[in-house]
């Protein structure tokens, strides 16, 4: 996505064409993710003791990183929404001014706190066998951190969604924001026929994805479970985007902080 151009981005083709690009990630990373157990420490508070942080390994590391991400304005980005906001320095390359496509701040909806708990609850362990190997928690929990990071950015993708769909329908959806109509944006937002489309692409990716080309497919050869990964689209993914689009549909007509 080009976020210097707004047209280019506002295009529904071209915002869905990425979605589709971000399935390929978070497959990819769900099989990597996989190749682990659950790692149950990894995720509990002081599950691993680090000295002066109060939280788990995962959060320490996933806050770790996105401070040098932020130094390398990352957070800068339109489509970047991070897990610790609070706890970010400056960048120390200049800042780019991208124009503005998304109203009114556009970092004001995030359920990532939201993602952290249905990935440590639900996918992790739909997805990982059970147990815990105590020399892998570092690359299992590197994992963790790439999948709830691509997760993250395709659930806040919502925003630029909502944001076309907004332009495209600007009178209906106005009226329905003005009522604070939740179930009516959810349903003005909402596109079945796209959504069927998700899940039977997913389904494919990740059988294909899943499997060296050299074996037979079959259940065991596979490096991540293809329902698995249909069902956190299913429950999660799409529930949680439409989520986003609705939250910052209600706040579309704030006045721009
Ligand atoms: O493509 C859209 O129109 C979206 O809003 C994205 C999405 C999705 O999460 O994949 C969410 C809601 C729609 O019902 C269809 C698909």
């Amino acid at each position: 996505m080009d976020f210097l151009s707004p047209d280019t981005v506002m295009d529904i083709t071209n915002i869905r064409a990425a979605l589709i690009r971000m399935e390929d990630t978070i497959v990819f990373n769900l099989i990597e993710r996989a190749k682990f157990p659950r790692q149950p420490s990894s995720y509990e508070n002081g599950g691993i003791r680090i000295p002066g942080f109060d939280g788990s390994f995962v959060d320490w590391i996933l806050r770790e990183e996105e401070i040098v991400h932020a130094k390398v304005r990352r957070y800068q980005s339109p489509d970047e929404v991070p897990f610790f906001p609070d706890d970010l320095p400056e960048p120390i390359l200049p800042p780019i001014s991208y124009p503005p496509v998304l109203f009114p701040h556009p970092n004001k909806v995030s359920v990532n706190d939201r993602i952290k708990a249905f990935y440590v609850n639900d996918i992790v362990p739909s997805v990982c066998a059970d147990g815990e190997q105590k020399e892998n928690l570092g690359s299992s929990s590197l994992c963790d951190v790439e999948c709830l990071r691509s997760l993250s950015r395709r659930i806040h993708f919502g925003r630029f969604v909502a944001e076309s769909k907004f332009r495209m329908e600007r009178e209906e959806i106005t009226a329905l924001i003005k009522a604070k109509d939740r179930a009516g944006l959810e349903a003005a937002i909402t596109n079945s026929a796209v959504e069927k489309q998700v899940l039977a692409r997913l389904k494919k990716k990740a059988e294909t994805y899943g499997i060296d080309p050299n074996l037979l497919s079959s259940p065991s050869n596979q490096k991540v479970d293809a329902d698995a990964v249909v069902a956190i689209y299913e429950n999660w993914v799409i529930p949680l985007t439409k989520e986003v689009e609705v939250e910052y549909l209600l706040h579309r007509l704030d006045r721009e902080e």
